[in-house]
């Protein structure tokens, strides 16, 4: 599903590879943490599966396609295939969550009629199905990133990409999201997330890959945020994508990453077809949000003010490990991308939609 061999990504002007000969493999309905300090390359392996970057060595397959071999033409088709969530939301503030979420299937050409039936469908996944009226600085922090979760998923990818989603959440507002995100995995789809996260990851103990200055140094079938103590020794060569009984035994890597040892939970045993996905997926969490509710405040706040964009980082709300997120495409962008064509959902100087004019960025 996802494969990286041999992968270095040495940005220009840098010393240092932000990514050194990486050799990973992701299956089908996997998730996946990718966890390690600041800098240590979790966000460059995303958009190396975004193909927002390209690497310096090395090759990536995902979905079965040479990533080397996708022209930039072709770039927003592959992109379809994937939904992508961020630490800071991206909604398009001057428009409601049902055309945020709409905004996906527009800019694919989808029927009115099928726009109608999926947008709907989504937010009811998300348990946002009484807000679709809304815009963005009229929700909490933790339904704004369901609106871009529903975003993400609406158009059935095969692979969610996640960069730190509960970053700017309070930990209870985060669980609600996990449960999200962890029931999307088990319809089917595969979910890559870079988190600092410590509790997360201990708590839901999935394949965790850590980074250590642009080196996997571990991968962990059923993992916490720290190294367990149990080395593997399992090699293979063969890359097909097919899912493989899960082994129950945990994983640790130093170096390359050996493909038996990374063939582990796959497509869970209560899974359902993405497809079949009709239920809300979203249950509310125990207690009430004030924190995000009061963002979602600051963010009414700070929309009754002419945009200035980029907007900076949000403040953080809880105690946990929060920095800013670098936008995807900041250092290596030919040109200014709109929403569409970050989410790849259009080519860059495609025709614009002049009611998305109004640029993505943070809503708090
Ligand atoms: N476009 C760029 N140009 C130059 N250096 C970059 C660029 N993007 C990332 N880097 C560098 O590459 C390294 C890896 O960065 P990356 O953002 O992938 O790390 P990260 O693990 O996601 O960090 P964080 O947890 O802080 O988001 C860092 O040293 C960073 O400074």
């Amino acid at each position: 599903m996802i494969r990286f061999d041999h992968v270095t990504k040495k940005y220009p002007g840098t010393t240092r590879p932000a990514l050194n000969a990486i050799d990973l493999e992701i299956l089908r309905g996997e998730f996946v943490f990718l966890v390690g300090a600041s800098g240590s390359g979790k966000s460059s392996c995303l958009r190396l599966v975004l193909k927002e970057e390209k690497p310096s060595s090395g090759s990536i397959h995902v979905l079965g396609q040479d990533l080397g071999s996708i022209s930039n033409r072709k770039i927003p088709y592959f992109r379809r295939n994937l939904g992508v969530v961020f630490q800071d939301f991206r909604l398009l503030p001057n428009k409601t969550v049902y055309d945020n979420v709409a905004f996906t299937l527009q800019v694919i050409g989808k029927s009115r009629g099928y726009i109608q039936e999926a947008v709907p469908d989504t937010l009811k996944m998300v348990g946002l199905d009484g807000k679709a009226q809304r815009y963005p600085h009229e929700l909490s922090g933790g339904e704004q990133q369901r609106v871009a979760i529903a975003r993400a998923i609406v158009n059935k990818p095969q692979v969610l990409l996640a960069d730190e989603p509960t970053g700017n959440l309070d930990p209870t507002t985060s669980a609600g999201i996990m449960t999200l995100l962890e029931r999307i995995n088990a319809g089917g789809t595969t979910v890559m997330m870079a988190t600092h996260e410590a509790a997360i990851v201990d708590q839901m103990q999935r394949r965790v890959l850590e980074l250590s200055a642009g080196t996997i140094v571990r991968d962990e079938r059923h993992g916490g945020y720290a190294t367990s103590a149990v080395p593997i020794l399992a090699v293979a060569s063969d890359t097909s994508s097919t899912p493989q009984a899960a082994p129950t035994t945990g994983a640790v890597h130093t170096g390359a990453v050996h493909t038996d040892a990374v063939r582990t939970s796959a497509v869970p045993t209560n899974a359902v077809p993405t497809s079949t996905m009709s239920q809300p997926l979203y249950v509310e969490p125990e207690f009430s949000d004030e924190v995000t509710d009061a963002a979602a405040a600051v963010t009414a706040a700070a929309l009754a003010t002419p945009p200035a964009p980029p907007a900076p980082p949000p403040a953080p709300v809880t105690g946990s490990m929060i920095r800013p997120l670098l936008p995807v495409s900041r250092h290596e962008a030919p040109e200014q991308l709109g929403l569409a064509e970050r989410l790849g959902l259009r080519a860059p100087g495609e025709k614009t939609d002049p009611s998305s004019a109004q640029e993505v960025g943070p809503t708090k």
